[in-house]
């Protein structure tokens, strides 16, 4: 648990994130019974969930993560019932298992990091962009380090490129800047989270937003790029605004795993494309009748955007099927991908 942590006896559910969507879930009779836990934390031992004037330990058993409202049962922990998520983060499993993996649940907006430096890379904030969508999130993209590139805003007009629906902010992640331009999102009661590689100002965003006592940051490797994994257990900040950011490690390798309402959310205007060409099964490559070669022909969409919407949809079809029990060799799977992926560069 991290130590800016007030002592749980000062602790109300408004401070931990309780909202009117799971006040709605609960009778009064229910509160009595059971009274309302987050999950703050999960480890392989359980849970760690807290409450007004609650700190309590699960045992395993529970099907919930990190960001949950559950109704402890205090003679029976794993008993519990997890109120239903306005959002949930998933991921398929590392390795060769193809589960699902719960990251974390009900984050209002996702902060999507990058910085203005080599790390930039729009086919990885479009999947990122795809994910939070489909988590039922609203992705904001946050641009640090605008002081080490020259030309920021023009970095910053390409990420707006990505869809109407996601926001672009260019801030400084080190002074004021954070409190001011991100007040918008990180309202009393809200939920936030931060996605990104490791070294583009994650943790110290958090710190910008936070009044308590610093969490460790280190120095880039590079001046400009990459920093080392610094960010370590603390899962849960209660920011002195009221606001609460959930920070999971699970979040960096992140796959695309069901997010087909994700992409065609963000990639609307090809999805309707798309339902204009000839064939259904449309690859877009060289069929008669495609609308979207005939856009692209006619430069009324971008080539790089189309791509890169086709290793999104390829990823995430993988993901899906290979979940839902089809076989695929991995040769099969690293072949497709590496091939689109080869055109778009060093994308994904
Ligand atoms: N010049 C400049 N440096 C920044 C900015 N934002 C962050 N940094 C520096 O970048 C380095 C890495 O920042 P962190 O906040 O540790 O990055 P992180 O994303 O939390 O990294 P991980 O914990 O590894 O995931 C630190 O030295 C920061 O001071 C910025 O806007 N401008
Ligand atoms: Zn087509």
């Amino acid at each position: 648990m991290s130590d800016d942590m007030p002592p749980t006896d000062d602790l109300t559910l408004a401070a931990l994130g309780w909202q009117e969507f799971f006040a709605e879930q609960v009778s009064d009779a229910d509160l009595e019974a059971a009274p309302p836990v987050r999950v703050t934390e999960v480890h392989r031992s359980g849970l760690r969930a807290l409450g007004a004037g609650l700190d309590r330990r699960i045992p395993p058993g529970v099907a919930a993560t990190v960001g949950d409202w559950m109704l402890l049962d205090r003679d029976r922990p794993v008993d519990s019932r997890v109120l239903d998520r306005h959002s949930l983060i998933k991921r398929r499993a590392p390795g060769k298992g193809h589960e699902v993996q719960l990251i974390a649940a009900n984050i209002d907006t996702v902060f999507i990091v990058t910085s203005c430096t080599r790390e930039f890379n729009v086919a990885r904030l479009e999947r990122y962009a795809a994910l939070t969508l489909e988590a039922g999130a609203v992705p904001v993209i946050v641009m640090t380090k605008p002081d080490l590139c020259d030309d920021a805003q023009a970095m910053a007009d390409r990420a707006r490129t990505i869809s109407d629906r996601v926001e672009v902010v260019v801030l400084d992640a080190r002074g004021d800047a954070p409190r001011r331009d991100l007040a918008r999102w990180c309202r009393p009661g809200q939920t936030v989270a931060f996605l990104g590689s490791s070294g583009v100002g994650k943790s110290t965003l958090v710190n910008a937003l936070s009044d308590g006592p610093e969490i460790a940051t280190q120095p880039a490797r590079e001046a400009d790029d990459r920093g080392r994994h610094t960010t370590t257990h603390r899962q849960m900040h209660l920011l002195g605004n009221g606001c609460v950011v959930l920070d999971t490690p699970g979040m960096r390798e992140l796959q695309l795993t069901d997010t087909a309402d994700g992409l065609a959310t963000l990639f609307a205007d090809l999805e309707m494309l798309a339902g204009q060409c000839k064939f259904r099964d449309c690859a877009h490559e060289r069929e008669p009748g495609c609308a979207i070669m005939a856009a692209l022909d006619a430069g009324d969409i971008d080539a790089n955007r189309v791509e890169r919407w086709k290793v999104l949809v390829a990823e995430d079809t993988f993901n899906t099927e290979s979940l839902s029990g089809r076989r695929w060799d991995e040769k099969e799977r690293a072949e497709g991908i590496r091939d689109r992926r080869a055109r778009l560069g060093k994308g994904g």
